[in-house]
């Protein structure tokens, strides 16, 4: 399955415009990285940005990371030209802005042709509408995540999201499920505090209990946190090695459902047991 293939535990922002954020990249400890071209780059430093993020995919130097490239969206003076410059270059996903419903990814797919999945910020009103839509579309456009984005759902719903997000719950939620169902990967949205190490602890812990994949970040402060939150402890991975020696006894061969440490483990617990040692085993070998 698509997120097992590789950790996406930290995926970390940078904008395609700061060369000293880019130039620090290749020391940090994130899983993925992400040149933005979209809100972080100012109008002016639009066309710069674009060929710098394509100058540093040149080099090589990120092909440690999963690369992608965030797009401006297509109704901006920048989003066609951004796509079509991208078109045969060497990264792994193209993160769309501001996905509306399904068509925005048939478009971007016709430009690109074949090549980069496609990962969708799911950040206003009518993108959460149009969830399951969007899902549904993975298998035909190359969909390979959603992606939260909390401060333009936040805008678009004019709510005060606060440290525990309450008015986000729901979306929150919706968004894991709609990626469930598709068999894609969910990452959870910004935290914008950076100087706060308990808070970003307690954010990348929330992510990870509503069941996201990963935490995208905008400061290399936030890594270690996102590290540790979205892989599986080595408390869960012994346990899951014990349930998967349960299973393996011959005694336990046609058993639906056994006994293991005074609790029923079921084999959809097998199944979740064996997902979290191959997570750990992929989290093992990046690091
Ligand atoms: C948020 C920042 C503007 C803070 O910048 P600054 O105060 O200058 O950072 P520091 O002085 O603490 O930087 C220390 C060194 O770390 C490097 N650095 C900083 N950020 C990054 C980064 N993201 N990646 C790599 N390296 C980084 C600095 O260069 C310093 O190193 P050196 O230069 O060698 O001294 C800044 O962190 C920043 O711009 N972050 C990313 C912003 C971004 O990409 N935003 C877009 C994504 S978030 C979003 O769009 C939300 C979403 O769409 C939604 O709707 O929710
Ligand atoms: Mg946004």
């Amino acid at each position: 399955m698509l997120h097992l293939e590789r950790p996406r535990r930290s995926v970390l922002f940078m904008p395609a415009s700061n060369g000293r954020a880019i130039a620090r990249a290749p020391s940090l400890n994130c899983d993925s990285v992400i040149l933005d071209l979209e809100d972080s780059v100012a109008s002016e430093a639009k066309l710069a940005a674009r060929g710098a993020a394509l100058a540093v995919l040149a080099t090589g130097e990120l092909n440690v990371f999963e690369r992608v490239v965030r797009v401006n969206s297509a109704d901006t003076a920048w989003g066609a030209d951004d796509l079509a410059a991208l078109r045969g270059a060497p990264l792994d996903a193209v993160l769309l802005p501001k996905v509306d419903g399904p068509d925005t990814l048939r478009a971007a797919r016709d430009v690109l042709g074949e090549g980069p999945a496609l990962w969708a910020m799911i950040e206003t009103c009518a993108g959460v509408a149009a969830l399951r839509s969007i899902a549904a579309a993975a298998r035909e456009t190359g969909l390979a995540a959603l992606v939260l984005g909390p401060n333009d759902l936040a805008r678009e719903l004019r709510c005060t999201s606060g440290e525990d997000r309450a008015p986000l719950w729901p979306i929150l939620t919706e968004v894991v499920l709609s990626a469930r169902l598709a068999g894609i990967v969910a990452l959870d949205g910004v935290t914008n505090v950076i100087d706060d190490a308990a808070a970003i602890e307690r954010a990348c812990a929330q992510g990870a209990r509503w069941g996201f994949d990963g935490k995208t970040l905008i400061h290399p402060a936030q890594i270690e946190a996102a590290n540790g939150a979205f892989a599986p402890s080595a408390e869960a991975v012994a346990r899951a090695e014990r349930i998967v020696a349960a299973f393996a006894l011959p005694e336990h061969e046609a058993r639906g459902a056994i006994r293991v440490e005074g609790e029923m483990v079921e084999r959809l617990h097998l199944a979740e047991a064996e997902r979290l040692i191959a997570l750990d085993r992929a989290v093992q070998s990046r690091q």
